[in-house]
């Protein structure tokens, strides 16, 4: 299973590259303004820094740290030493017991209904409402319990086993394992994949940004990170964190309020300078209304789009929010082309069904889920891989 989950996620192997140079690059332009030359010779007033990790080198990918070797008296010459992200594969299986634990009625309690003697029209009643309890929506919930129906009346069983294989293929079904949940982490010729993450505040966007680099460097991809969530000061400083504990480095503006699609726009350029496999662009997206976040948006795409296509946008949604986060994602779907869902936060519900529910209405995938506060508790989304850990002893 981990091979399955693996091989759906990520394409191609990272070719190494030399750590980038030494010091700090200052990028000062607005977005719309010429390509200075020579490249990073450019006057004060910046508007972009580049967040560096503070080593002699900035290896892209993570290696243990090897035991240096110190004189009796002498001190230990400062090493960088990294953390190793979990491997991407692995992460689903690991975080089953979380998803497990809070969709708990939502499985298990759809397998014991099933698997009575008798299922009367009461029973369907109980089924039917805890698929509506976990989010899955009216028409998916009606359409599963149909489905249901017809198989328990062909095949008449209450096998305990049998009942966990037919409920198993009609959710996988239902999550639908066809859909493409790749992420775009390849170089497309001599530029970077571009990845912009939008969503509302709160949602554990930035979180998402961090713990989506770890899942790349976890894979061997080269990365730099894009603040461009220029809107609150704090969000920056955390992405840097974020980068620096996996030798990432972060483009980010000095100035509360800096023009995000200018800060986008560096941390591409940097991104291609440094021939890194991925920029990772965190904006701010505030939901105040629709014009103004189509603007935002707007501009911050286009203005990368000067130097390399847009290649992911990915929707970051908080799973506890229910119905809230259904009317987000309509409001963003509308005003940028989303290419795939990250549902955070879903260790803290019993709402499972949010899965089925936003993909059907949006007809993107969910291509990662988040099931912790820790690091690593990313991981990426399989139809096989999520049911499995729903229906879970
Ligand atoms: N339990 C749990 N908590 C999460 C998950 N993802 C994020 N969080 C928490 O959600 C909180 C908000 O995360 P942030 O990344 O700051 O959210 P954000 O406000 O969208 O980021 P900004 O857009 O920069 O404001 C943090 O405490 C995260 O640790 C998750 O999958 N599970």
């Amino acid at each position: 299973m981990a091979a399955l989950l693996l091989g759906g996620v990520l394409v191609g192997l990272l070719d190494r590259r030399p750590a980038p140079p030494k010091g700090s690059y200052q990028g000062v332009r607005d977005a719309d303004d010429p390509r200075p030359s020579p490249r990073h010779a450019v006057p004060s007033g910046s508007t972009a820094v580049l967040e560096r990790p503070e080593v002699d080198e900035a290896p892209a990918v993570v290696a243990e740290p090897e035991p240096a070797v110190v004189e009796e008296g002498e001190t230990a010459p400062a090493k960088p030493e990294y953390e190793r992200p979990e491997a991407a594969g692995s992460r689903l299986a690991r975080l089953r017991a979380r998803l497990l634990k809070s969709n708990n009625v939502f499985g298990k309690g759809l397998l014991a209904l099933l698997s009575q003697d008798r299922i009367d029209d009461d029973v369907w009643d109980e089924i039917e409402e805890t698929l509506l309890m976990a989010d899955l929506g009216t028409e998916p919930t009606l359409e599963l319990v149909d489905r249901l129906k017809a198989r328990v009346t062909v095949e008449g069983t209450r096998d305990p086993e049998q009942v966990r294989t037919l409920l198993r293929e009609e959710l996988v079904a239902m999550v639908d394992p066809s859909m493409d949940r790749r992420l775009a982490a390849t170089r497309r010729g001599d530029r970077p994949a571009v990845t912009m993450v939008v969503g509302v505040n709160g949602v554990g966007k930035t979180t998402t940004v961090g713990k989506l680099a770890r899942v790349l460097v976890a894979e061997d991809r080269t990365v730099v990170l894009g603040a461009a969530d220029t809107f609150r000061a704090a969000a920056a400083e955390q992405l840097a964190t974020w980068g620096a504990r996996v030798g990432v480095e972060t483009v980010r503006s000095e100035k509360e309020g800096a023009d995000p699609a200018s800060v986008a726009f560096e941390a591409v350029e940097h991104g291609i300078a440094e021939g890194v496999d991925v920029v990772l662009v965190d904006t701010a997206g505030r939901l105040q209304n629709k014009a103004n976040l189509m603007d935002e948006l707007g501009k911050i795409k286009r203005v990368i789009e000067k130097q390399a296509e847009v290649d992911e946008v990915l929707l970051v949604l908080d799973a506890t929010t229910g119905q809230n986060g259904l009317t987000q994602a309509k409001v963003f779907a509308e005003v940028v082309d989303v290419t795939g869902i990250v549902l955070t936060k879903l260790d803290g519900t019993a709402k499972g069904g949010i899965v089925i529910a936003i993909q059907r209405q949006l007809g993107v995938p969910v291509k990662l889920i988040g099931l912790g506060e820790g690091p690593d508790d990313l991981a990426p989304f399989t139809a096989e891989g999520f049911v499995d850990a729903l229906l879970a002893d």
